[in-house]
């Protein structure tokens, strides 16, 4: 097969609203961004619109209000798609992998079923070759013992390796996209690099564009080749990682003046005016 050119994801001024009680409120305001087969960094802080833009991306916000100029996913414009065939999308050519497994995987099913499930799921085969699959999945992983993790239930796995897991079922498929939401808060140091050094591998071998949902400024600079800085609802900078010292928005400032240094003193998060941020619209930030 030859491998689609041009961006894989292509968002021109996507805005988001939740139903509440009180009618829409807006939660993702002109949200400008492509991504090509790389890793590009959402940070900003609780409640600024990160994890909407990743659910809006798979369509999983049957509550919301969902526009955009344009959300195109390979060429496809995916707010014009029927959930049938977005059915046909999510989780086999885009996936999403959640902060902690144990909410994720349904606790009274082996863990390896639940793996081969996600490849049944989407192709015609037969169990065995799912199985076999799922199982060369695990090892990819660095699982070192698939066969006896195959048959363990949830409860029976430590963070990281059910974090593990949940990779080998996100890319059993061999998608295109995976969003990653905080894949690794729930674990600790030793554990999240590990995790993070699997990810990153399977996402460079197979040329996978990823997104990694995150507050961890420090992390996302380590880990993605690009940034995109959320702050109420908008991306306030748009940055190369490398060139994350050129920021200018005082919110990115701030963030990296708050970051812990060896030995150095660190600056508190500056607060600003989050209410004026609401109502000032941005321009987009390419
Ligand atoms: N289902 C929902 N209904 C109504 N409002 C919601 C819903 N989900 C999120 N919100 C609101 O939308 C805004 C953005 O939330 P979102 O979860 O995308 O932020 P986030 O940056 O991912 O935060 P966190 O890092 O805490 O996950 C917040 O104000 C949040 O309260």
């Amino acid at each position: 097969m030859i491998a689609p050119t041009g961006p894989i994801l292509n968002v021109k001024k996507l805005n988001v609203s939740y139903r509440t009680e009180t009618g829409y409120t807006d939660a993702v305001r002109n949200v400008s961004f492509t991504l090509g087969r790389e890793k590009l960094g959402i940070v900003g802080e609780s409640g600024s619109g990160k994890s909407t833009v990743g659910r809006a991306l798979m369509r999983l916000l049957p509550s919301a209000r969902i526009t955009a100029e344009r959300m195109d996913f390979e060429g496809t414009p995916l707010l014009a798609l029927k959930e049938k065939q977005m059915l046909d999308i999510r989780g086999r050519r885009m996936s999403m992998i959640l902060q902690d497994p144990k909410f994720s995987l349904n606790p009274i099913r082996r863990v390896g079923d639940q793996v081969a499930e996600s490849y049944l799921i989407h192709f015609k085969c037969s169990k065995a070759e799912a199985r076999a699959k799922a199982m060369s999945m695990l090892e990819a992983v660095q699982i070192r013992d698939p066969e006896r993790v195959y048959n363990l239930y949830p409860h029976e796995v430590s963070g990281g390796m059910g974090q593990r897991i949940m990779i080998a079922m996100m890319l059993l498929t061999d998608p295109d996209l995976v969003i990653a939401d905080e894949p690794t808060s729930a674990l600790d140091v030793t554990v999240r690099l590990q995790v993070l050094n699997i990810l990153d591998t399977l996402v460079s071998e197979r040329g996978i564009g990823l997104i990694m949902i995150s507050h961890d400024l420090n992390l996302v600079r380590n880990f993605c080749d690009r940034v995109l800085i959320m702050y109420a609802g908008q991306v306030v900078e748009s940055l190369k990682a490398s060139e994350l010292g050129k920021a200018q928005h005082p919110y990115t400032l701030g963030l990296l003046a708050a970051q812990p240094r060896i030995g150095g003193s660190r600056a508190p998060l500056s607060v600003l005016d989050r209410q004026a941020a609401w109502e000032t619209p941005l321009e987009a930030v390419q």
